[in-house]
């Protein structure tokens, strides 16, 4: 579970997080929704520890990050949003590295290792340095490596970027078997359609603020059932149809 207070957190004077209050429970999947710039990465990167915040505080399993970062550490896997990660060495000196790095006996790991490398095709590609790999191998790469410590928390930053339709099938799989096993899930996404199939739960994030927060049956039911794209366009005042009636004047002319 991840409780987030009052989370604030600016780049010299421009403000990327205002207040941020958010829960995420664990055994569901939390989406987080915002245009570009809205701050998501930043929430994200606050959390696994790459951004110190301004103030507010995180907590995660109930300790809180800036008392408990090594225990946290080991508790929580982060896949960035560029999979562009120790390209010099091969996928699998790569995955010895990260399971060194979180104290993983390389026996004990093997079975979920050999299984993660089956479903995402690795095997022939795994004695490759991972500078030939192509943007997705890359990716699945790194999510291999994330859930080498089966972690407690499981943060990914716009994971499907990239991903062959078999890759973003599995990974939805696998989030579902994560959250199913009461894990805590959390992404982001610009993938609206997704989001709505995906997630339990979700968060739009607008300019920095909070503007939704809460269950996708919930948000759906007080749109009529929507979809998320147009619910999501609504609450972040994303209307440009006017625009769209200008540029086709335009083009008329
Ligand atoms: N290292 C940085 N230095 C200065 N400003 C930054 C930095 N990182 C992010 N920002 C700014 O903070 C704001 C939030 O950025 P963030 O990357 O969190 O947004 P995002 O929602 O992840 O966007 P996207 O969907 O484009 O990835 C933006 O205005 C961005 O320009």
């Amino acid at each position: 579970m991840i409780e987030i207070k009052n989370l604030s957190k600016n780049y010299d004077d421009k403000k990327a997080l205002v207040d941020l209050n958010l829960t995420v429970e664990s055994g569901k999947i939390f989406g987080l929704l915002g245009h570009n710039g809205a701050g998501k990465s930043t929430t994200i990167k606050s959390l696994v520890s790459i951004h110190k915040p301004n103030s507010g505080s995180i907590k995660i399993n109930g300790m809180e990050l800036s008392q408990h970062r090594s225990e946290i550490k080991k508790m929580i896997t982060y896949v960035p949003d560029t999979p562009d990660v120790f390209l010099q060495l091969t996928a699998s000196e790569y995955w010895n590295l990260v399971a060194k790095a979180y104290d993983l006996n390389d026996e004990d790991i093997l079975p979920l290792r050999k299984k993660l490398v089956e479903l995402f095709h690795m095997e022939n590609r795994q004695n490759e340095v991972m500078s030939n790999f192509s943007h997705g191998i890359r990716q699945k790469a790194v999510l291999i490596a994330s859930l080498l410590s089966d972690p407690a928390i499981w943060v990914l930053d716009e994971p499907f970027q990239g991903l062959d339709p078999q890759a973003v099938f599995d990974l939805k799989q696998l989030m579902k078997v994560q959250a199913n096993k009461g894990k805590t899930v959390l992404f982001s996404t610009h993938d609206l359609q997704m989001a709505q199939t995906l997630c339990d739960d979700l968060a739009i994030l607008k300019s920095g603020e909070l503007i939704y927060e809460g269950s996708m049956t919930n948000l759906r039911k007080q749109y009529n059932n929507e979809s998320l794209e147009k619910i999501y366009l609504q609450l972040t005042d994303s209307d440009d149809s006017k625009l769209f009636n200008e540029i086709e004047g335009e083009v008329n002319a």
